[in-house]
């Protein structure tokens, strides 16, 4: 956990040993009051559209602040940029006027601490601001290797791990959308087929911002072939996100989540998963445990956790899904 001072729970603190400004639920909420655009009762309704689980509260408490920081944030950009352009004007090196590129907000964590639902929300939410209103989400599923791919590498239980994804082509996404291109895709993962869907890509269109969801997008690059470092796709984010909860929590999440999929989606024939519904719950849960425990879990241990001090903000689950602390990276 990122370092706090003892008895800091109800009260700011800014201890020197740490980069983050430690808050506690209270103090964020707090925040809520000095937001200048709250939600209206059909907003509310909206959002719960989304079909997500969240409670009304969470979503006023803790997402509505965290909307208004980043609105915060992306203005600040703006600003950055206008001095960027006059200093560049005034240097006469022919660069003329930089346009703008999208505010790429990283969103980290565990296989079902809640990223899905924290990066639909804040997409939501960030929308309703008229500085920015084309906010576009991708997820770095996408970038996976193919199952076929997978299983020749001797990958199939390693999926999520650093290896089992297309590390420089996800990289090479992020920096084109930082490069300002004008139209820049991604390949599409689906849950349903547990691959990558021949052929399809998805498409960004320089939206005002782009989220970016995954569990290892603050992870440093491997190292190339040749052994020399390279950059992360973390290098070219303006804002990161890590949700954070206990390890036991996540995983009782996690099944919960497979328990209601395989009432729901595991159903469809096409499901990858579909055996999952032809035995009992409990063989079908203790499938589940498995892949928590030998697959997840150590990744969350070895890959995702050691990333959390590289986040801008980071979230504090408690056992219900709600936020209990935040930190936020001093500047
Ligand atoms: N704020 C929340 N309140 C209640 N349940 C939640 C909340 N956030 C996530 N969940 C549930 O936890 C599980 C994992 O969330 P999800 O967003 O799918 O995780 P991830 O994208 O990190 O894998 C899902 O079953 C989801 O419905
Ligand atoms: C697809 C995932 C690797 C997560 O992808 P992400 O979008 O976070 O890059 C993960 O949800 C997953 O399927 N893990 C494999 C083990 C399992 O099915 O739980």
């Amino acid at each position: 956990m990122i370092t706090s001072p003892p008895h800091s729970a109800n009260r700011r603190s800014e201890h020197p040993s740490t980069p983050y400004v430690d808050l506690s639920r209270a103090e964020w909420s707090a925040l809520r009051d000095k937001t200048p655009l709250p939600l209206s009762a059909a907003e509310v309704e909206q959002l719960r559209g989304l079909g997500d689980v969240i409670d009304l509260d969470e979503v006023r408490d803790v997402y509505l602040p965290l909307s208004r920081l980043l609105n915060l944030y992306v203005q600040a950009t703006g600003e950055l940029r206008g001095a960027l352009n006059t200093f560049l004007g005034e240097a006469g090196g022919g660069q003329g006027e930089q346009p703008g590129t999208p505010f790429v907000i990283g969103v980290a964590g565990s296989v079902a601490v809640g990223k899905s639902t924290v990066a639909r929300l804040l997409q939501a939410m960030l929308a309703r601001w008229p500085e920015h209103p084309r906010v576009e989400r991708v997820t770095t599923d996408g970038f996976l290797l193919p199952m076929k791919e997978l299983q020749a590498r001797g990958l199939m239980a390693r999926k999520g791990f650093p290896e089992s994804y297309d590390r420089r082509a996800l990289t090479r996404f992020v920096a084109d959308i930082k490069a300002g291109k004008d139209e820049v895709t991604a390949p599409v993962y689906s849950h349903l087929i547990y691959d990558i869907v021949p052929g399809e890509r998805l498409t960004v269109r320089r939206p005002d911002i782009l989220i970016v969801e995954g569990i290892n997008v603050l992870q440093p690059a491997l190292p190339g072939k040749d052994g020399r470092t390279r950059v992360g796709l973390a290098d070219y984010f303006d804002f990161s996100v890590y949700v954070d909860a206990r390890p036991e929590d996540i995983e009782r999440w996690y099944l919960n989540r497979f328990r209601k999929l395989r009432e729901t989606a595991f159903q469809n024939p096409a499901s990858y998963f579909r055996k999952y519904t032809q035995v009992s719950e409990e063989e079908a849960l203790e499938y589940a445990r498995t892949m928590w425990r030998t697959i997840n879990k150590p990744n969350l241990l070895e890959n995702v956790a050691p990333t959390r001090g590289r986040a801008t903000l980071v979230l504090r689950k408690g056992p219900d899904h709600k936020v209990q602390r935040l930190s936020l990276r001093k500047l």
